[in-house]
């Protein structure tokens, strides 16, 4: 038997299989966050845990112009795929437009700031932001709630720091020199607790006015203005690029299971200007 040594830790060998599926990725960040692939949770375990708790998650997509084409398909793979059989209900209103697609990308932040302080951070237990231009194709259930929520980018998961695209001009708020970065975020998926993303969607806002008066404009607009929060407020979980991937055509060893992904789209004809 085992003898009882003072300092002496006992490792409790808890074996499922599901725990040992994923060996080629890291599965937590140097700050102790998980990081969210197949095979790191057991979906049947983890949906009877939240269930208890009776959660409402808000989301939130924009549709502005020619962006309206991709709302059918958003919500009919959304009704299959996210938060499988749970009840659901749609709000739609209208929202300020621009004239430039990186406005309307940008502008997101401050709507999102106003929305969940005037509405959702009454209703809603945790939020997630996501783009339209997308489809689920596979599930995303409560494995992805968290208190601040970030999805590595589909583009630049594997890829070193040094080709991160953060903004690189210290003119920019959203700045981050060669040297810092963790991970890559999307743009396109963010989420957590209703206060975190209040305060992220507020932070963002005032960073890109600060920016806009300064007459410069991020290289990649609000993600730019995304990673640096994230860079200083780190993410508690992370979802990997399951959950955000580039084209549902395209494959990488890590993948397993997609998701959520972009659709394509012809850039030229969809958005308002180049
Ligand atoms: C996968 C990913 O991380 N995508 C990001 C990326 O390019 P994307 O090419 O994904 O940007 P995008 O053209 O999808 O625009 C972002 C979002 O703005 C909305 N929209 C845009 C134009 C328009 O005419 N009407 C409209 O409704 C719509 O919700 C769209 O999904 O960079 C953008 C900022 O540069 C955003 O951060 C996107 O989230
Ligand atoms: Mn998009």
């Amino acid at each position: 038997g085992l003898r009882s040594l003072p300092g002496c830790v006992k490792f409790h060998l808890l074996k499922s299989d599901f725990i040992f599926n994923q060996t080629n990725v890291a599965s937590v960040t140097p700050w102790s966050a998980p990081i969210i692939w197949e095979g790191t949770f057991d979906p049947i375990l983890i949906d009877s845990i939240y269930k208890q708790q009776n959660l409402t998650i808000a989301t939130t997509v924009f549709a502005l112009g020619k962006y309206t084409r991709f709302v059918k398909d958003f919500l009919e793979s959304a009704e299959q795929h996210y938060f499988m059989g749970e009840n659901r209900s749609l709000t739609v209103r209208k929202v300020q437009s621009f004239k430039r697609w990186q406005d309307i990308s940008m502008s997101r932040m401050e709507q999102l700031e106003k929305l969940i302080e005037n509405e959702l951070a009454s209703e809603a237990d945790y939020i997630f932001c996501l783009d339209i231009d997308t489809k689920f194709y596979g599930p995303w259930g409560v494995e992805t709630l968290g208190r601040l929520v970030g999805v590595i980018h589909p583009w630049l998961f594997d890829a070193p720091r040094n080709r991160f695209t953060y903004e690189r001009r210290p003119e920019s708020q959203a700045y981050i020199p060669a040297d810092e970065g963790d991970y890559y975020y999307a743009g396109a998926a963010f989420g957590g607790s209703l206060e975190d993303v209040h305060h992220l969607t507020k932070t963002c806002r005032e960073k890109l006015h600060i920016d806009a008066a300064n007459s410069i404009e991020a290289v990649w607009q609000e993600e730019s203005h995304l990673n640096k929060y994230f860079l200083l407020n780190k993410p508690s979980k992370l979802l990997s690029p399951e959950y955000m991937w580039r084209d549902i055509n395209e494959s990488a060893a890590q993948i397993k299971v997609i998701r959520f992904s972009n659709v394509a789209k012809n850039y030229a004809e969809v958005r308002p200007n180049p």
